[in-house]
């Protein structure tokens, strides 16, 4: 049998009562370090050149990442040639830090420091795997061996940084495999590098738990942080890291749960390139502190040049429906999303604190359009068909209105199976209840108040026709002009003319219609609707009165003609 769960242990949970980190709130942005250019680079098909480096960087220190690991110079020619670049053309601001990776091995740390010659500040981090896996089938040392590996390239890291001064020198330590490290052990390790780099005396020291593979939920590892943070000499003087990946999909979550559980600072990359499944997403969990109201320290409004980016250096696209950043994640097809979305936008102001429904973030913040929030397929409503027209089109339709035409581009959008673009319900729109049917165009028309015998009724004459053939003449009375255009129409095509809904809207001075006037007629038992636009109210009533009965009028000549 391949498909064997018994092939598989759990994970060891910590037995912690006194754990604390799950009352924890974040309240501040941990210090970020970004490894795109380390960590993602060595998990691409094509790794980076010196040039796509360059620019990567450069966005990176535009986004305001202060420690940035730049590559593992005694394993690359390009990454030494790169960090040379870096530093002989002073491409590193003040305040930035490079950070670069090396095996726990004397001839690699030599290399690295001669890569770093002249640079103003730098991070060294060395690593060396430590759990039971690699102790016992890949390195084949007992816990002093694999601990000795660790203290000995402490102890090079340092007298290499003593032989170049002029560099503030960070030192990084990473228990390779921590999250599958017995903790207490991690913990000892720690503590015997710290007894080599004395953070107590000054050195700055960042200790870096990675989950390189993940193999346990995330509170599970922010139980061995937990351990590490209460149980570490010296914490005072440690900056606690966390670096992890994506196996089980809870890259982000895991290193949430290790700031609320004491981490000071957490690595990563930007759309979560990296080995396997990847490493924790930066824009993931920068935004989520933002959508916190936190200030993330990085500037996320550039996240579509931040897509663009990534996209063309690692030649990998973004997930649509990656968090914040894909093209699909603040648009919403279902009708009852839209019809809340729609609401709550109504009533957002800028200023307020942002409340609408469905959308974690205001997409605009991070350069994305209302447009694309409310579109139409199958599953939308009439909310959303509404909101397309008023939006794209200025077109504001009453409810009843809106549920007709929602009904109408449902079949189009059943029919097709996919997207129906707002050009396309607009089209819809004009074409079943805008248009004048042939013959139904109004050409003129003239109100007499009190020219009859009943005061107060109205009198009309009105001629319809269409602009090529005579003009027809009707005549009718009635309370108000529509009403009046009823009577004529009764009289007319001796059928049975009611209006059973009327809305009428301002269109505003700066169209040729200011007004439109929705009408649903019944004719002799047929309901029909039609919208008309006209330069004032009451020929926008009286045309959308004829639309209507116009459009009954010819189904029944068409609907004869097929029985005769
Ligand atoms: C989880 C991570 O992301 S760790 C970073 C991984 N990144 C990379 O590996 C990318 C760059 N690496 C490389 O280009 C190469 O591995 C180099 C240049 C560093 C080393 O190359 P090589 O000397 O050819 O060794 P190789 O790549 O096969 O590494 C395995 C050897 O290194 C040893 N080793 C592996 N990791 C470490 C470590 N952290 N510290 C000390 N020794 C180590 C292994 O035990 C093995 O030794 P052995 O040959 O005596 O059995
Ligand atoms: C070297 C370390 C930090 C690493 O990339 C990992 O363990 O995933
Ligand atoms: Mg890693």
């Amino acid at each position: 049998m391949s498909f064997d769960h018994r092939k598989y242990r759990p994970v060891p949970v910590i037995d912690k009562p006194d754990r604390r980190w799950p009352s924890q709130r974040i309240e501040k942005a941990p210090l970020w370090a970004a490894v795109d250019l380390r960590d993602g680079n060595q998990a691409l098909i094509k790794p980076m050149s010196v040039a796509q480096k360059r620019r990567f960087f450069q966005m990176l220190v535009e986004l305001g990442f202060k420690e940035i690991e730049v590559g593992f110079p005694s394993a690359s020619q390009i990454d030494f040639d790169f960090c040379r670049a870096l530093i002989e053309e002073d491409l590193v601001p003040d305040d930035v830090h490079i950070q670069v990776l090396t095996q726990a091995r004397e001839e690699l740390i030599a290399r690295t420091f001669e890569s770093l010659k002249g640079a103003k500040n730098a991070v060294v981090h060395i690593y060396n795997a430590t759990s039971p896996t690699f102790r016992e089938q890949v390195f084949n040392v007992d816990r002093e061996g694999c601990k000795a590996i660790a203290v000995k390239a402490a102890g090079w890291v340092k007298e290499y940084a003593a032989k170049q001064p002029e560099t503030h020198w960070t030192f990084q330590y990473s228990p390779e495999t921590f999250s599958a490290t017995e903790t207490d052990f991690a913990v000892e390790v720690i503590d015997a590098v710290n007894a080599v780099w004395r953070p107590d005396q000054g050195q700055r020291v960042i200790i870096n738990l990675p989950a390189t593979v993940e193999v346990s939920t995330p509170n599970v590892f922010a139980d061995q942080v937990e351990t590490v943070n209460d149980r570490i000499q010296h914490r005072d003087h440690v900056i606690i890291s966390v670096h992890t990946h994506d196996d089980r999909g809870c890259g982000v979550a895991a290193a949430e749960l290790a700031v609320m559980a004491g981490a000071d600072r957490v690595e990563g990359t930007l759309l979560g390139n990296g080995e396997r499944t990847g490493n924790m997403d930066l824009v993931t969990a920068g935004m989520n502190l933002y959508s916190q109201g936190i200030d993330p320290q990085i500037d996320f409004s550039r996240m579509k040049e931040i897509v663009a980016l990534v996209e063309e250096i690692t030649d990998i696209q973004t997930h649509p429906r990656h968090p914040y950043a894909g093209d699909l994640v603040f648009s919403a097809f279902s009708g009852s999303h839209q019809d809340a979305i729609r609401k709550c936008l109504a009533r957002y102001q800028e200023g307020d604190i942002w409340t609408v429904a469905y959308l974690p973030i205001d997409p605009a913040d991070v350069g994305r359009r209302y447009e694309e929030v409310v579109r139409i397929n199958s599953q939308s409503g009439k909310g959303g068909v509404a909101h397309v027209l008023e939006r794209d089109f200025g077109i504001d339709l009453p409810r009843w209105l809106q549920q007709e035409l929602a009904g109408v581009v449902q079949q189009d959008a059943e029919q097709d199976g996919g997207e129906i673009t707002s050009e396309r319900v607009h089209r819809r729109f004009n074409s079943d209840y805008l248009s004048v049917p042939m013959g139904w165009t109004l050409r003129s028309y003239d109100l007499n108040r009190n020219a009859g015998p009943e005061k107060g009724a109205v009198q009309a004459q009105i001629s319809i026709g269409d602009s090529s053939q005579p003009v027809t003449l009707l005549s009718g009375r009635g309370d108000g002009a529509m009403s009046a255009l009823v009577d004529a129409l009764n009289r007319r095509i001796a059928s049975d003319v009611k209006v059973v809904s009327f809305d009428e809207y301002s269109l505003g001075d700066n169209t040729e219609a200011n007004a439109m006037a929705c009408i649903r007629v019944q004719v002799g038992g047929v309901t029909q609707s039609a919208v008309a636009m006209a330069s004032d109210t009451t020929a926008a009533a009286l045309q959308a009165i004829l639309s209507a009965v116009g459009r009954v009028e010819a189904a029944s000549t068409v609907a004869r003609a097929a029985d005769a």
